[in-house]
C-alpha cells in the first residue's frame, strides 16, 4: 500500500480541504493521513468560521505521521498564517520528503481569505523552496508574482518567475480564466499547456484541493511528475463533469466518480 498525507485545513462541508485530500487519494488506492492546521465552519455557500490549530499541535501531527507512517508523497494545502507555516516547514527539514505538492490556498471559491496576507512572503520563502512542485490558480499566481495574467501566455511567464522561488516545476492553474480550461506546466525546461473543455457547472468547490492531493497520490504510486500531473487533470475534468447538485452554494466535485461508474451506482 502506497501512503500520502495532506498537511491543510479541515472543511466542515466535505466539499475542500482535508476531506476533498483523503477521499481523493481513497479513488486512487492510496492510504490517506492528514495534519490539520486549521479548522473552518464552512459550507458550499460561505465560511461562518475559521480557528487555526496551534503551531506546536502541527508539528507534533507531523512528527507523529512520519516517524510511524512516512508518506510517500506529501500534499499541502490551507496553511493559514506564518507561523503554521514555519512549523511545517520545520516538519518537511526534519523529516525530508521528496515528492512535496504545494496548493497555495489563499482565498476560498466563496470569497473568505484562508491565508493571511502578512503570510504570503513567508509562503514564499519558507515552502516554495522545498517543494517539488507548486499549484497557484489564477490569483494565487498574481499574488505570488505581482504580475498581471489575463491568458496562457502571462501564466507562461508567471510559471517562469514563481520558478525563480525555488521550487522544481509550476502548475498554474487556468480555471478562472475564460474558454477552455488550460493548465500551464513548466519545470524549469519545457512548457506543457494541458487543455480541457471548459465544464459550465456552478459545482466547483474543491477543484484546486483534488488536483493537488491527485498529483500527490499519483506520485505516491510511483509515476514522475508530468504524468501524475497530466493524471491528475483527468481525474479533475471527470470529477467537475460528474460534480453533485447539494447544498445552495458551489456544490462539490464527484471523487468517486469512477468507481460509482463500475459498480452500476448513480453519478
Ligand atoms: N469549469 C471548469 N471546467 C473544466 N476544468 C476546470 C473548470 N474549473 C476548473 N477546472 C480545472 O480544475 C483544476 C483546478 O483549477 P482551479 O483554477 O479551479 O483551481 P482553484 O481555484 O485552486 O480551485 P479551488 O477553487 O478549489 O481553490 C484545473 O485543472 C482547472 O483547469
Ligand atoms: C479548508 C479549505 N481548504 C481549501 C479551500 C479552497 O477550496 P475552494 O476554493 O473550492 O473553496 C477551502 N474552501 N477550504
Amino acid at each position: 500500500m502506497k501512503l500520502a498525507l495532506t498537511i491543510a485545513g479541515s472543511d466542515s462541508g466535505g466539499g475542500a480541504g482535508i476531506q476533498a485530500d483523503l477521499k481523493t487519494f481513497s479513488a486512487h488506492g492510496v492510504f490517506g493521513m492528514s495534519v490539520i492546521t486549521s479548522v473552518t465552519a464552512q459550507n458550499t455557500k460561505a465560511v461562518i468560521g475559521v480557528e487555526d490549530i496551534s503551531p506546536e499541535m502541527v508539528y507534533l501531527q507531523i512528527k507523529a505521521v512520519f516517524e510511524d507512517l512516512p508518506p510517500d508523497a506529501v500534499k499541502i494545502g490551507m496553511v493559514s498564517s506564518a507561523s503554521i507555516i514555519r512549523s511545517v516547514a520545520k516538519g518537511l527539514d526534519e523529516f525530508g520528503p521528496e515528492k512535496v505538492v504545494l496548493d497555495p490556498v489563499m482565498i476560498s471559491k466563496s470569497g473568505h481569505a484562508l491565508l493571511k496576507p502578512d503570510a504570503v512572503e513567508a509562503l514564499k520563502r519558507e515552502l516554495l523552496p522545498r517543494c517539488l512542485v507548486v499549484t497557484p490558480n489564477i490569483p494565487e499566481a498574481k499574488a505570488l508574482t505581482g504580475m498581471s495574467i489575463k491568458g496562457v501566455e502571462d501564466m507562461e511567464r508567471a510559471a517562469e518567475k514563481i520558478m525563480s522561488y525555488g521550487c522544481r516545476a509550476v502548475v498554474v492553474k487556468g480555471g478562472h480564466l475564460e474558454g477552455d480550461a488550460v493548465d500551464v506546466f513548466f519545470d524549469g525546461r519545457e512548457f506543457h499547456r494541458l487543455k480541457s473543455e471548459r465544464i459550465f457547472s456552478r459545482n466547483t468547490h474543491g477543484t484546486g484541493c483534488t488536483f493537488s492531493s491527485a498529483i500527490a497520490a499519483n506520485l505516491a504510486l510511483g509515476r514522475d511528475l508530468f504524468t501524475a500531473v497530466k493524471l491528475a487533470k483527468e481525474y479533475i475534468t471527470g470529477a467537475i463533469k460528474n460534480s453533485m447538485d447539494i447544498g445552495g452554494g458551489a456544490g462539490p466535485v464527484h471523487h468517486f466518480y469512477e468507481l460509482y461508474r463500475r459498480a452500476g451506482l448513480n453519478v
